[in-house]
This record gives structure tokens, sequence and C-alpha cells, in this order.
């Protein structure tokens, strides 16, 4: 059964002392995570942050059932998680390796559906309509290769969409592309998390970036990490890329993440 936090809204995703070590007991012992606990209210927006080698990456395959954790554990939807849920969509930086050149835009982003024995005119539905939702519908026929890299990105996208996931979770999604279309993949992305009332969990090395997003931001410590803080961001649901960065609120609020994940601050 679902969890429900104090403002009677469904928890999905519950991370609980979660501790990872890679190559434990052996002479490479590495405590990447060492206790980190949060919730992510359903349809809620949540950005991780902290200092490169805080373990957010980790934290993240930890929280997607691709790693085990060494001690403490993760829920969704009230469940422990042991595997990758069905659930789940995930969005990487590297949109570059996790597309196939060798499948149309089309076939990419049919491939989880195909998985999960989605039948092929259901498929071929989906497909055009969660490109289209990204504004991508006439590229289906078209290789990755032929696109620009933020158009693949939104490929990538549209792929861990088209399951409908409860869950989105996106590793630095928007690090290799250019200032531009790394604020138009964050409109998209806001704007497909409010359409389609996905939660999203998102790892990010740009402060900025977080609070753009976010309703909660969660700030780790350097490694080996703990949760410093969770800053609430009461930014309102319209958000606009000049409005709402050159707010008040804004600037209040990068300043104080600042303090919290410099080094000096430590
Ligand atoms: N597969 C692995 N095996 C062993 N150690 C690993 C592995 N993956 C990550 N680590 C180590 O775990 C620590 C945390 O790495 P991780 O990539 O999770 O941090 P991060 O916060 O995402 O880093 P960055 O911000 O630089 O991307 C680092 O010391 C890293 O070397």
């Amino acid at each position: 059964m679902a969890l429900t936090s104090e403002t009677g809204v469904e928890t999905v995703l519950a991370v609980d002392h979660l501790r990872k070590v890679y190559n434990e007991n052996t002479e490479q012992q590495n405590v990447a995570v060492a206790d980190v606990s949060f919730t992510v209210a359903k349809g809620e927006f949540v950005c991780v942050v902290g200092p490169s080698g805080a373990g957010k990456t980790t934290l993240l395959r930890c929280i997607s059932g691709i790693a085990a954790p060494s001690s403490g554990g993760v829920s969704f939807e009230g469940r422990p998680l042991t595997d990758v849920p069905d659930q789940l969509g995930l969005v990487f930086q590297d949109y570059g390796r996790s597309l196939y050149p060798w499948f149309t835009n089309g076939k990419n982003v049919a491939l989880p559906l195909r998985a999960r024995g989605v039948a092929k005119a259901d498929r071929a539905a989906r497909v055009a309509e969660v490109l289209a939702s990204v504004g991508l519908g006439h590229v289906e026929k078209q290789y990755p290769w032929e696109l620009s890299g933020g158009m693949q990105q939104r490929v990538a996208i549209a792929r861990a969409l088209s399951y409908r996931p409860q869950l989105l979770l996106m590793d630095e999604p928007f690090a290799s592309v250019d200032a531009q279309t790394r604020f138009d993949l964050e409109d998209l992305t806001l704007r497909v998390r409010r359409d389609l009332g996905v939660t999203v969990v998102l790892v990010t090395h740009d402060i900025d970036e977080a609070i753009y997003l976010s309703d909660r931001i969660v700030v780790l410590s350097k490694n080996p990490s703990v949760v410093k803080e969770i800053v609430p961001v009461d930014l309102g649901a319209d958000r606009s890329q000049v409005e709402t960065r050159s707010s008040e609120e804004f600037l209040r609020l990068r300043g104080h993440l600042m303090s919290l994940v410099m080094p000096h601050d430590e």
C-alpha cells in the first residue's frame, strides 16, 4: 500500500538510510553514499545537487533498481525496490550512446514498448503521440544521427515517456547540449511533467537549473554523502526562463544553495 506524507499526498518514492559502498571489504573499498534519506511525493519535481563525486549518480542507480544498496533501502509506491520497476523512465546525459544509431527514431522510442509486449498497432500510435509531445512528430522515420544533440535528447525523453512511467529519473540530462537548447529542454521537461502528471527526480551539477525546475532540492554533502539540507523552492507552478531566474526569490535561493555546496562550507 502507498504511504502518504503529513500533507496527505501519496509518497511515490522513499529513500531510507541508503548507503552504497563499492568494492566492499576489499582494498578498493569506496563509500560512495554514506547515509541518505528523503521522500518524493506524487507529481513532485525533486532535484539532487552536490559536489562532484558526492555520489549523485550512484544514488540514482540505487533508486532505479540498477544497483543494490549496501544497506538501507528504497521503496517505490510503498513496496521495497528489488528490481528495475516497469513504471520507471530513465534519461541519461549521454543520449549519443543511449539511442541505437541503426534504428529509426520511431523504432528507438518503440523499444521499451516492444519489451513490455505492447501490441504493434498500439505501439505505432504511442510512438507518434509521444514524439509529437516533445515536438518531434516529423522525425519518426529519420535516424538519431540525422538530428542535433538537443533533438536526440528529446527522442531519448520521448522513449522514457513512451510507456507512461509514474516516475522519471534523469541523470544530468542536459549537460551535453548548448545553453539555449538546455533552456528549451528544461521547459520541455516542465511541460511534460505538468501534462502527464509524472513525478521527476533529476540529478544536476547546475544550481540554477535545480532551482528553476524543482519543487524541492536535496543537497548532498561531499563524498561520502549525507543529506545536508532539503530546500523547498517556492517559485510557483508557472516558470519562465527570464522572469523566474531574475526574481528575488530565485537569487535568494541561489545564494543559499551556493553556500551549501561550496567547498569552504564543508
Ligand atoms: N561502478 C563503480 N565502481 C566503483 N566505484 C565507483 C563506481 N561508480 C562510482 N564510483 C565511485 O563512487 C563515488 C561517487 O561517484 P558518483 O559518480 O556516484 O558521483 P557523482 O556525484 O555523480 O559525481 P559527478 O558529479 O562527478 O558526476 C566516486 O568516488 C566514484 O569514483
